[in-house]
């Protein structure tokens, strides 16, 4: 059974709806992303999980227990977007006075805290918070949500705002945590991240999930490789599409552009190439050059989020 079972996620403020109705499972030991551009409803979904803010409709099981059971709070740790800690208090105190909450034995807490703080290499452990920069205020943070152990990590924006060094260390963290079977789901504005430690993706836009799966199946499923054919003739005429219907091979989502005397032609796939070369031949022109181009995941996102919002207008 999934560790984490959520099912028609609801949250309204008011007559707005934050999250309209998630539906998603979380294997254990997967690390599951939830991304999507600012106000997508990321924040909301991950506190519901947690049990922090109490859905207006549905479920959300994790580890078989509804959120706010004292049980589910001692298998989940929670990382917040932005982690308010005790600014007079030392790490080490701090950590080990929410390792007593959690009612950790102080020698388990102790060993787990330093060990941690050693692999985040946290110097000054016995520093004022206070006079800590941004990144190691962070490892304090993710060291806090670690201190019961959990099995499910709920990391909100663990890297945001942070150097790219210390935002590194966080991801290569991150992704040991899962190596030793901690389930983690973990929203990001870094696509980059994302790709680089995440099994699955949940996609979300103004509440409403809109892709999910596996980094590469999104990327099958909106982002294939497009493929440039530069040409001394225009071959639409001779193709038939979606748009123009001729005669001849039939070539999905052409897209034809003038350049430099040049015509270019967009098309999805290589037979898509073939029908253009065969139609340019029998016109007497001739293949000038032909490039790939193979979007980023930022820019199968964006189209998938504004592709989401032009239905939500539409519906
Ligand atoms: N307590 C609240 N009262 C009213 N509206 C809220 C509240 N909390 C969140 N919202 C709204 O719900 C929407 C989703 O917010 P949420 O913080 O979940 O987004 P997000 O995807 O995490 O965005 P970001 O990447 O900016 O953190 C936003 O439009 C936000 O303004």
């Amino acid at each position: 059974m999934a560790i984490v079972e959520v099912e028609a996620l609801r949250k309204e403020y008011g007559d707005f709806a934050a999250v309209e109705g998630s539906t998603f499972s979380i294997e254990r030991g997967e690390v599951f992303g939830v991304v999507g551009p600012n106000g997508a409803g990321k924040t909301t979904t991950l506190k519901m999980l947690a049990g922090l803010i109490e859905p207006t409709g549905g479920t959300a099981v994790v580890a078989g227990l509804e959120p706010g059971n004292p049980a589910m709070q001692r298998r989940l740790g929670f990382l917040p977007e932005e982690s308010p800690l005790y600014e007079d208090m030392t790490p080490r105190s701090y950590l080990a006075f929410f390792a007593d909450l959690y009612g950790v034995p102080q020698s388990v807490a102790t060993e787990r805290i330093e060990r941690t703080l050693d692999r985040l290499d946290l110097e000054h452990r016995d520093r004022r918070i206070g006079n800590m920069s941004k990144g190691m205020k962070r490892k304090v943070a993710i060291t806090r949500a670690l201190v019961n152990d959990p099995d499910v990590l709920i990391f909100d924006e663990p890297a945001s705002g942070l150097d790219p060094l210390t935002t590194n260390y966080i991801i290569e963290f991150t992704r040991e945590l899962s190596e030793t079977g901690k389930t983690i789901v973990f929203s990001a504005h870094n696509l980059f991240h994302v790709e680089s430690i995440c099994d699955r993706v949940a996609v979300m836009n103004e509440g409403r999930i809109v892709a999910s799966g596996t980094i590469e199946a999104i990327r099958e499923a909106h982002g294939g490789t497009e493929y440039r054919v530069f040409t001394t003739v225009d071959a639409s005429d001779g193709l038939r599409t979606s748009s123009a219907d001729a005669d001849g091979p039939t070539v999905d989502d052409l897209e034809v552009h003038r350049t430099n005397g040049q015509i270019e032609h967009v098309v999805g796939d290589m037979a898509a190439v073939e029908a253009i070369r065969a139609v340019v031949e029998a016109e007497g022109g001739r293949i000038t050059d032909i490039q790939t181009r193979t979007p980023t995941l930022e820019e199968i996102f964006l189209e998938i989020a504004s592709e989401s919002s032009v239905e939500a207008t539409e519906a």
